[in-house]
């Protein structure tokens, strides 16, 4: 995380705005004998609105909790201080339920410059001159994808020609973009069974949690009129302000130190674990079709298309992630395991900020075809081969063997 000066802004999981992880750098990326020939990528959206019922708290209950504050004898603090209050008194709800989950300002920008870097790295791939045989985009059906994608195009091509861009019309139901809503047995067992966020409901009902909630009441003078719901709704609000306005400090913020962020934090890791990650296998092995899409485009020979950029969402990025191996602990995330866990890998403040992406470069070199894997625009190394950054496609094809070749979505997923 980039910002040591506001630290708040590296313990917002999901809702983590891209320029606290993205990569600044945009030197062109090179290797001796090799040429960077095509580029395959999937991109979460950039910052968005919350869902409805989180505006809808925002609207109703944060002005009570406001009035509360401003109320109080027993500030300014440590804490709460006079500019805080100042901007308390200014605060008043921003989104509308109607805008939930919409492009926000912010997120246009990330993509916009998300693409930028990515055309000065590579600029013999992203070429700045749009045809629809070189570049190939898709996005989900949902506006915070139609969006980013629009702005990602201006990126690289700029405003005119953004606007003359093709799209394929996005189905509701997309079997590479968003595979897991066609996985019956996902949803089924794990995306609507209670069973799976037990863990993340142990944490919330536990020690860690109980004692944030005790401390923030008795740092406001509030004995116990905050709830764990409020904690978590003014948790939210504190992020999704922090990722809208980079300038200015949300209010909500001031009441958590950075210990009481770090369990929130967890809560929202325990959930995308148990759901998205590792905390069932079939979860990520059910990626497969997205990761034979990226192999197939990256092995084909066709000599004109050079870019697949697909929009997309949190749930496909984590799956993605767990499917090739990335970001696995040794132990599993449970409630119990926060302490021991501060080190862990899987953290999505970084992994699964908005505007997350994922990007596979394939090099031809003097010595076969090699795969270059770009995370939050940094170079990881795959476990097909730990030891370096190229992956050759034999090596990729060898380890990843079975999710290659016997992608059986239907036998993985059929309930029947
Ligand atoms: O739509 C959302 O609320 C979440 C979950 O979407 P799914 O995992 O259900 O697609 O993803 P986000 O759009 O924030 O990346």
């Amino acid at each position: 995380c980039t910002n040591d000066g506001y630290p708040f802004e590296c313990y917002l999981s999901t809702m983590t705005p891209y320029r606290t992880v993205s990569n600044k750098d945009f030197y062109k990326i090179q290797f001796d004998g090799c040429k960077a020939k095509k580029a395959w990528m999937v991109v979460r959206h950039g910052t968005r609105n919350p869902k409805a019922a989180t505006i809808v708290g925002m609207k109703e209950r944060l002005p009570l909790i406001k009035q509360k504050i401003l109320d109080s004898s027993s500030f300014p603090n440590e804490y709460v201080k006079n500019r805080d209050l100042d901007l308390f008194r200014k605060w008043k709800p921003s989104v509308h339920p109607k805008d939930e989950k919409k492009l926000a300002h912010e997120g246009e920008e990330e993509m916009l410059l998300l693409a930028e870097r990515m055309q000065s790295r590579f600029p013999a791939v992203f070429d700045n001159v749009y045809t629809n045989t070189t570049y190939r985009f898709k996005y989900t059906y949902s506006q915070r994808t139609q969006k980013s994608a629009y702005y990602f195009a201006r990126g690289l091509f700029g405003k005119a020609t953004a606007k003359s861009v093709y799209y394929p019309e996005p189905t509701k139901q997309d079997p590479i973009l968003r595979f897991y809503k066609l996985c019956e047995k996902w949803n089924k067992n794990i995306k609507k069974n209670p069973e799976t966020l037990l863990e993340k409901r142990l944490f919330e009902n536990g020690i860690e949690m109980k004692q944030i909630v005790n401390n923030i009441n008795q740092r406001l003078g509030f004995k116990s009129y905050l709830t764990t719901d409020d904690i978590t709704l003014i948790y939210h609000t504190c992020a999704f302000e922090t990722a809208w306005n980079k300038k200015s400090k949300s209010p909500w913020c001031s009441i958590f130190t950075v210990d009481d962020l770090k369990v929130l934090e967890y809560v929202e890791d325990l959930k995308m674990y148990w759901q998205d990650g590792y905390g069932y296998e079939l979860s990520y092995k059910q990626a497969c079709p997205a990761f034979g899409d990226m192999i197939n485009f990256l092995e084909s020979n066709d000599p004109h298309s050079k870019v697949t950029v697909y929009f997309t969402h949190s749930g496909t990025l984590l799956k993605m992630l767990a499917h090739l191996g990335l970001y696995k602990d040794e132990q599993p995330l449970t409630a119990d395991s926060f302490s021991k866990m501060s080190n862990r890998q899987w953290k999505t403040s970084k992994i699964d900020s908005f505007a997350t992406n994922l990007a596979f470069l394939l090099f031809g070199c003097e010595d076969g075809d090699k795969i270059l894997t770009l995370h939050q625009e940094r170079v990881v190394r795959l476990p097909s081969c730990p030891n370096s950054d190229l992956c050759s496609l034999n090596q990729m094809n060898k380890y990843y063997e079975n999710s290659i070749q016997s992608c059986d979505f239907d036998a993985l997923c059929n309930t029947r």
